[in-house]
Protein backbone atom coordinates (compact mmCIF):
# COMPACT_ATOMS: atom_id res chain seq x y z
CA UNK A 1 0.00 0.00 0.00
CA UNK A 2 2.95 2.22 0.97
CA UNK A 3 4.49 1.96 -2.62
CA UNK A 4 1.71 3.03 -4.72
CA UNK A 5 0.36 5.77 -2.53
CA UNK A 6 4.41 6.96 -2.82
CA UNK A 7 4.39 6.48 -6.47
CA UNK A 8 1.03 8.40 -6.67
CA UNK A 9 2.68 11.58 -4.63
CA UNK A 10 6.04 11.26 -7.21
CA UNK A 11 2.99 11.67 -9.67
CA UNK A 12 1.93 14.63 -8.98
CA UNK A 13 4.84 16.09 -8.13
CA UNK A 14 5.80 15.80 -11.73
CA UNK A 15 2.43 16.88 -12.79
CA UNK A 16 3.79 20.46 -10.51
CA UNK A 17 7.29 20.57 -12.13
CA UNK A 18 4.81 20.04 -15.70
CA UNK A 19 2.73 23.09 -14.61
CA UNK A 20 6.28 25.06 -14.63
CA UNK A 21 6.05 25.05 -10.79
CA UNK A 22 8.56 23.54 -8.53
CA UNK A 23 7.23 21.53 -5.21
CA UNK A 24 7.94 23.60 -2.05
CA UNK A 25 7.24 21.65 1.10
CA UNK A 26 6.47 24.94 2.75
CA UNK A 27 3.97 26.25 0.48
CA UNK A 28 1.99 23.15 -1.71
CA UNK A 29 -0.43 20.00 0.39
CA UNK A 30 1.66 16.94 0.15
CA UNK A 31 1.42 13.28 2.62
CA UNK A 32 4.51 12.19 4.38
CA UNK A 33 5.04 8.65 5.17
CA UNK A 34 6.07 7.47 8.93
CA UNK A 35 8.45 4.26 8.59
CA UNK A 36 8.24 3.60 12.49
CA UNK A 37 3.96 3.33 12.36
CA UNK A 38 3.66 2.23 8.91
CA UNK A 39 1.17 4.76 7.99
CA UNK A 40 0.76 8.60 6.42
CA UNK A 41 0.31 12.09 7.82
CA UNK A 42 -1.30 14.97 5.65
CA UNK A 43 0.87 17.98 5.32
CA UNK A 44 -1.35 21.61 4.83
CA UNK A 45 1.49 24.65 4.89
CA UNK A 46 -0.73 26.88 3.15
CA UNK A 47 -3.45 27.00 5.62
CA UNK A 48 -0.79 28.53 7.63
CA UNK A 49 -2.00 32.22 5.96
CA UNK A 50 -5.31 31.52 6.98
CA UNK A 51 -6.45 34.37 9.42
CA UNK A 52 -6.19 33.89 12.79
CA UNK A 53 -9.38 35.57 14.26
CA UNK A 54 -7.81 37.21 18.30
CA UNK A 55 -4.94 36.62 19.81
CA UNK A 56 -5.93 33.92 22.99
CA UNK A 57 -3.99 35.55 26.39
CA UNK A 58 -2.25 32.91 28.49
CA UNK A 59 -3.91 31.15 31.21
CA UNK A 60 -3.63 32.56 34.94
CA UNK A 61 -0.63 29.74 36.12
CA UNK A 62 -2.47 28.38 39.14
CA UNK A 63 -0.45 29.08 42.47
CA UNK A 64 0.61 24.93 43.20
CA UNK A 65 1.51 24.61 47.08
CA UNK A 66 4.73 22.49 47.45
CA UNK A 67 2.55 20.45 50.02
CA UNK A 68 -0.47 19.55 50.41
CA UNK A 69 -1.73 17.44 53.15
CA UNK A 70 -4.73 16.36 51.12
CA UNK A 71 -2.19 15.54 48.10
CA UNK A 72 -1.85 11.55 47.89
CA UNK A 73 1.17 12.25 45.90
CA UNK A 74 3.04 14.32 48.40
CA UNK A 75 5.50 12.92 51.16
CA UNK A 76 3.59 11.99 54.54
CA UNK A 77 -0.10 11.72 53.32
CA UNK A 78 -2.44 9.50 52.96
CA UNK A 79 -3.69 7.76 49.39
CA UNK A 80 -7.20 7.06 48.56
CA UNK A 81 -6.55 3.18 49.54
CA UNK A 82 -5.57 3.97 53.26
CA UNK A 83 -1.65 3.46 52.33
CA UNK A 84 0.80 6.34 53.84
CA UNK A 85 3.44 7.98 51.30
CA UNK A 86 6.80 8.30 53.56
CA UNK A 87 8.38 11.39 53.78
CA UNK A 88 10.80 10.48 50.81
CA UNK A 89 13.32 13.02 49.50
CA UNK A 90 13.66 12.03 46.00
CA UNK A 91 11.79 9.83 43.70
CA UNK A 92 9.26 7.70 45.06
CA UNK A 93 7.27 4.85 43.21
CA UNK A 94 4.28 2.88 43.96
CA UNK A 95 1.25 0.57 42.94
CA UNK A 96 -1.88 2.41 41.55
CA UNK A 97 -4.54 2.34 43.85
CA UNK A 98 -6.84 1.95 40.72
CA UNK A 99 -4.72 -0.72 38.44
CA UNK A 100 -6.09 -1.02 34.83
CA UNK A 101 -3.72 -4.03 35.30
CA UNK A 102 -3.67 -6.34 38.34
CA UNK A 103 -0.87 -7.94 39.28
CA UNK A 104 -2.31 -11.25 40.55
CA UNK A 105 -2.99 -13.96 38.29
CA UNK A 106 -6.21 -12.97 36.49
CA UNK A 107 -8.11 -16.16 35.74
CA UNK A 108 -7.69 -16.20 31.48
CA UNK A 109 -10.68 -16.15 29.06
CA UNK A 110 -11.58 -18.80 27.58
CA UNK A 111 -10.63 -19.64 23.62
CA UNK A 112 -12.93 -16.99 21.79
CA UNK A 113 -16.39 -17.82 20.48
CA UNK A 114 -16.01 -16.28 17.07
CA UNK A 115 -12.80 -15.23 14.87
CA UNK A 116 -14.12 -12.14 15.00
CA UNK A 117 -14.94 -11.98 18.76
CA UNK A 118 -11.08 -12.95 19.92
CA UNK A 119 -9.80 -12.27 23.56
CA UNK A 120 -6.85 -12.68 25.15
CA UNK A 121 -5.62 -13.21 28.78
CA UNK A 122 -3.87 -8.82 30.28
CA UNK A 123 -1.83 -9.63 33.04
CA UNK A 124 0.23 -7.03 34.44
CA UNK A 125 0.83 -3.67 36.63
CA UNK A 126 0.61 -0.15 36.98
CA UNK A 127 3.00 2.11 39.44
CA UNK A 128 2.85 5.70 39.87
CA UNK A 129 6.90 7.39 40.27
CA UNK A 130 6.62 10.69 42.12
CA UNK A 131 9.88 12.72 40.24
CA UNK A 132 10.30 14.72 43.34
CA UNK A 133 8.64 15.39 46.96
CA UNK A 134 7.80 19.39 45.99
CA UNK A 135 4.52 19.09 44.03
CA UNK A 136 5.89 23.31 42.18
CA UNK A 137 8.64 21.63 40.56
CA UNK A 138 8.48 20.82 37.28
CA UNK A 139 11.45 18.61 35.51
CA UNK A 140 12.80 21.60 33.41
CA UNK A 141 12.91 23.77 37.00
CA UNK A 142 14.80 20.38 38.96
CA UNK A 143 18.26 20.34 38.94
CA UNK A 144 20.80 17.81 36.70
CA UNK A 145 21.28 15.72 39.32
CA UNK A 146 17.74 15.73 39.79
CA UNK A 147 16.31 14.93 36.44
CA UNK A 148 19.26 11.99 36.39
CA UNK A 149 17.69 10.47 39.66
CA UNK A 150 14.74 10.31 37.89
CA UNK A 151 16.61 8.61 34.73
CA UNK A 152 17.81 5.95 37.22
CA UNK A 153 14.68 5.17 38.66
CA UNK A 154 13.25 4.88 35.42
CA UNK A 155 16.25 2.11 34.97
CA UNK A 156 15.66 0.65 37.93
CA UNK A 157 11.78 0.41 37.58
CA UNK A 158 12.33 -1.36 34.11
CA UNK A 159 15.18 -3.91 35.08
CA UNK A 160 12.66 -4.80 37.63
CA UNK A 161 9.54 -5.05 35.79
CA UNK A 162 10.86 -6.43 32.76
CA UNK A 163 11.79 -9.92 34.40
CA UNK A 164 8.25 -10.99 34.71
CA UNK A 165 6.57 -8.99 31.67
CA UNK A 166 7.28 -8.46 27.87
CA UNK A 167 6.37 -4.96 27.85
CA UNK A 168 7.25 -2.33 30.21
CA UNK A 169 5.64 1.39 29.57
CA UNK A 170 7.24 4.51 31.01
CA UNK A 171 4.63 7.26 30.49
CA UNK A 172 4.21 10.64 31.47
CA UNK A 173 0.36 12.79 30.97
CA UNK A 174 1.73 16.65 32.27
CA UNK A 175 -0.80 18.96 32.28
CA UNK A 176 -5.02 19.11 33.03
CA UNK A 177 -5.17 19.71 29.27
CA UNK A 178 -3.55 16.06 29.20
CA UNK A 179 -6.00 14.22 31.56
CA UNK A 180 -3.27 14.38 34.16
CA UNK A 181 -5.58 14.21 37.62
CA UNK A 182 -2.58 15.61 39.61
CA UNK A 183 0.04 18.30 39.31
CA UNK A 184 2.61 16.86 41.51
CA UNK A 185 5.64 15.81 38.80
CA UNK A 186 4.99 12.28 38.28
CA UNK A 187 4.76 10.02 35.36
CA UNK A 188 3.12 6.19 35.56
CA UNK A 189 4.69 2.91 35.00
CA UNK A 190 2.30 0.34 33.19
CA UNK A 191 3.87 -3.21 32.73
CA UNK A 192 2.22 -5.97 30.99
CA UNK A 193 2.77 -9.38 29.33
CA UNK A 194 0.97 -8.64 26.01
CA UNK A 195 2.37 -6.36 23.28
CA UNK A 196 0.89 -2.97 22.91
CA UNK A 197 -0.58 -1.98 19.38
CA UNK A 198 2.00 1.27 19.44
CA UNK A 199 4.68 -2.29 20.25
CA UNK A 200 3.62 -4.45 17.80
CA UNK A 201 3.73 -2.18 14.95
CA UNK A 202 6.95 -1.02 15.38
CA UNK A 203 8.33 -4.46 15.92
CA UNK A 204 7.53 -5.29 13.09
CA UNK A 205 8.72 -2.23 11.01
CA UNK A 206 11.45 -2.25 12.21
CA UNK A 207 12.41 -5.52 11.42
CA UNK A 208 11.19 -5.37 8.30
CA UNK A 209 13.59 -2.07 7.88
CA UNK A 210 16.78 -4.45 9.10
CA UNK A 211 15.92 -6.76 6.74
CA UNK A 212 15.47 -4.81 3.50
CA UNK A 213 18.27 -1.97 4.49
CA UNK A 214 20.69 -3.73 6.85
CA UNK A 215 20.84 -1.01 9.73
CA UNK A 216 18.30 -0.11 12.31
CA UNK A 217 15.39 2.40 11.00
CA UNK A 218 16.12 4.75 14.22
CA UNK A 219 19.95 4.12 13.84
CA UNK A 220 20.38 5.62 10.18
CA UNK A 221 17.24 8.04 10.72
CA UNK A 222 19.40 9.72 13.53
CA UNK A 223 22.43 9.77 11.24
CA UNK A 224 20.31 11.25 8.77
CA UNK A 225 18.90 13.99 10.63
CA UNK A 226 22.25 14.81 12.31
CA UNK A 227 23.20 15.33 8.85
CA UNK A 228 20.23 17.20 7.14
CA UNK A 229 19.67 19.27 10.34
CA UNK A 230 16.70 21.15 9.53
CA UNK A 231 14.52 18.92 12.10
CA UNK A 232 16.93 19.27 15.19
CA UNK A 233 15.55 20.78 18.10
CA UNK A 234 18.11 19.91 20.10
CA UNK A 235 21.33 17.71 20.75
CA UNK A 236 24.56 16.67 22.77
CA UNK A 237 27.31 13.71 21.95
CA UNK A 238 25.08 11.06 23.03
CA UNK A 239 21.22 12.46 22.22
CA UNK A 240 19.47 14.39 19.54
CA UNK A 241 15.79 15.29 19.39
CA UNK A 242 14.02 16.45 16.23
CA UNK A 243 10.86 17.01 14.83
CA UNK A 244 10.15 13.59 13.20
CA UNK A 245 9.72 14.12 9.40
CA UNK A 246 6.70 12.89 9.69
CA UNK A 247 5.33 14.29 13.01
CA UNK A 248 1.77 14.64 13.80
CA UNK A 249 1.33 16.85 16.58
CA UNK A 250 2.09 20.43 16.28
CA UNK A 251 5.28 20.64 17.95
CA UNK A 252 5.77 16.52 18.69
CA UNK A 253 9.51 15.15 19.27
CA UNK A 254 11.76 11.96 18.96
CA UNK A 255 14.44 12.00 21.38
CA UNK A 256 17.02 9.29 20.06
CA UNK A 257 20.33 7.87 20.92
CA UNK A 258 23.40 8.17 18.56
CA UNK A 259 24.54 5.04 19.58
CA UNK A 260 22.32 1.66 18.64
CA UNK A 261 20.67 1.76 22.00
CA UNK A 262 18.31 -0.94 22.27
CA UNK A 263 16.65 -0.57 25.77
CA UNK A 264 16.50 2.30 28.82
CA UNK A 265 18.63 -0.58 30.82
CA UNK A 266 21.52 -0.10 28.36
CA UNK A 267 22.45 3.21 29.05
CA UNK A 268 25.64 4.04 30.39
CA UNK A 269 26.39 6.34 33.04
CA UNK A 270 27.74 9.14 30.28
CA UNK A 271 24.47 9.29 28.44
CA UNK A 272 22.14 8.79 31.39
CA UNK A 273 23.68 11.99 32.53
CA UNK A 274 23.37 13.51 28.85
CA UNK A 275 20.07 12.16 29.04
CA UNK A 276 19.21 14.78 32.00
CA UNK A 277 21.14 17.37 30.01
CA UNK A 278 19.10 16.70 26.35
CA UNK A 279 15.83 16.25 28.70
CA UNK A 280 16.50 19.89 30.70
CA UNK A 281 17.24 21.57 27.67
CA UNK A 282 14.34 19.98 25.65
CA UNK A 283 11.74 20.88 28.49
CA UNK A 284 13.08 24.62 29.08
CA UNK A 285 12.27 25.12 25.14
CA UNK A 286 8.96 23.55 25.44
CA UNK A 287 8.23 25.83 28.53
CA UNK A 288 9.59 28.90 27.25
CA UNK A 289 7.33 28.55 23.64
CA UNK A 290 4.21 29.46 24.93
CA UNK A 291 5.69 30.87 28.74
CA UNK A 292 3.67 28.17 30.53
CA UNK A 293 4.23 24.96 31.35
CA UNK A 294 4.16 23.17 28.61
CA UNK A 295 1.57 19.97 28.48
CA UNK A 296 2.73 16.94 27.00
CA UNK A 297 2.18 13.41 27.19
CA UNK A 298 5.77 11.13 26.38
CA UNK A 299 6.74 7.86 26.80
CA UNK A 300 9.83 5.80 26.10
CA UNK A 301 10.02 2.74 23.66
CA UNK A 302 12.47 -0.32 23.64
CA UNK A 303 12.67 -3.30 22.83
CA UNK A 304 10.36 -5.99 24.48
CA UNK A 305 11.76 -8.17 26.66
CA UNK A 306 9.49 -11.28 26.77
CA UNK A 307 11.25 -14.95 26.50
CA UNK A 308 11.07 -14.91 22.64
CA UNK A 309 12.24 -11.56 22.53
CA UNK A 310 16.04 -12.77 22.15
CA UNK A 311 17.07 -11.23 19.35
CA UNK A 312 15.75 -7.56 18.97
CA UNK A 313 18.41 -6.32 16.95
CA UNK A 314 16.21 -3.88 14.95
CA UNK A 315 14.62 -2.08 17.56
CA UNK A 316 16.34 1.52 18.88
CA UNK A 317 15.31 2.87 22.06
CA UNK A 318 13.67 6.02 21.62
CA UNK A 319 11.14 8.66 23.32
CA UNK A 320 8.19 10.68 22.02
CA UNK A 321 6.90 13.47 23.20
CA UNK A 322 3.24 14.20 22.09
CA UNK A 323 2.38 18.09 23.04
CA UNK A 324 -1.29 19.37 21.98
CA UNK A 325 -0.53 22.81 21.98
CA UNK A 326 -0.76 24.37 18.41
CA UNK A 327 -0.76 27.94 18.61
CA UNK A 328 -0.53 29.38 22.35
CA UNK A 329 -0.75 28.49 26.12
CA UNK A 330 -4.33 27.92 25.25
CA UNK A 331 -5.56 26.41 21.64
CA UNK A 332 -4.70 22.87 21.24
CA UNK A 333 -4.80 20.52 18.09
CA UNK A 334 -7.74 18.16 18.03
CA UNK A 335 -7.46 15.25 16.87
CA UNK A 336 -10.49 14.47 15.15
CA UNK A 337 -12.51 14.27 12.16
CA UNK A 338 -10.54 13.63 9.59
CA UNK A 339 -7.52 12.79 11.88
CA UNK A 340 -10.07 9.91 13.08
CA UNK A 341 -11.79 9.12 9.97
CA UNK A 342 -8.71 9.38 7.42
CA UNK A 343 -5.58 10.32 8.77
CA UNK A 344 -3.65 12.66 10.89
CA UNK A 345 -3.53 16.48 9.26
CA UNK A 346 -0.41 19.25 10.18
CA UNK A 347 -0.12 23.04 8.92
CA UNK A 348 2.97 24.21 10.78
CA UNK A 349 5.69 21.80 9.08
CA UNK A 350 7.89 19.51 11.05
CA UNK A 351 10.99 21.60 9.63
CA UNK A 352 9.09 25.31 10.76
CA UNK A 353 8.17 23.79 14.19
CA UNK A 354 12.04 22.67 14.59
CA UNK A 355 13.33 25.87 13.54
CA UNK A 356 11.05 27.97 16.67
CA UNK A 357 12.02 25.29 18.93
CA UNK A 358 15.69 25.12 18.52
CA UNK A 359 15.87 29.13 18.36
CA UNK A 360 13.78 29.23 21.87
CA UNK A 361 16.14 29.99 24.86
CA UNK A 362 17.56 27.56 27.28
CA UNK A 363 16.94 29.68 29.89
CA UNK A 364 14.01 28.69 31.69
CA UNK A 365 11.06 32.07 31.67
CA UNK A 366 10.72 31.78 35.09
CA UNK A 367 14.65 31.94 35.81
CA UNK A 368 14.85 35.42 33.96
O1 LIG B 1 -4.63 7.87 46.13
C1 LIG B 1 -4.33 7.77 44.96
C2 LIG B 1 -4.56 8.88 44.02
C3 LIG B 1 -4.12 8.70 42.61
N1 LIG B 1 -3.57 7.44 42.28
C4 LIG B 1 -3.16 7.22 40.91
O2 LIG B 1 -2.26 8.23 40.51
C5 LIG B 1 -2.35 8.38 39.10
C6 LIG B 1 -2.29 9.87 38.77
O3 LIG B 1 -1.70 9.94 37.53
P1 LIG B 1 -2.29 10.82 36.34
O4 LIG B 1 -2.59 12.18 36.88
O5 LIG B 1 -1.15 10.79 35.35
O6 LIG B 1 -3.54 10.11 35.83
C7 LIG B 1 -3.67 7.78 38.63
O7 LIG B 1 -3.43 6.69 37.76
C8 LIG B 1 -4.33 7.33 39.93
O8 LIG B 1 -4.96 6.07 39.80
C9 LIG B 1 -3.39 6.42 43.22
O9 LIG B 1 -2.89 5.37 42.88
N2 LIG B 1 -3.76 6.63 44.51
Amino acid sequence: MADSKMERSCANSSTEEKMGKSFDPTEYQHTRFNPLRDDWVLVSPHRMKRPWKGQVEKPQEEEIPRWDPKNPLCPRTVRASGKENPDYESTYVFENDFPALLQEEAPAPGPSAHPLLKCEPAQGTCRVMCFHPWSDVTLPLMSIDEILEVIREWIRQYQELSKTYRWVQIFENKGAVMGCSNPHPHCQIWASSFLPNEAAIKHRTQREYLEKHKIPMLVEYARLEAEQKVRIVVENSDWIVVVPYWATWPYEVLLLPRRHVQRLSDLTEEEQKNLADIMKRLLTKYDNLFEVSFPYSMGWHGAPTGKQDTDCSHWQLHAHYYPPLLRSATVKKFMVGYEMLAQSQRDLTAEQAAEKLRNLSEIHYKNR
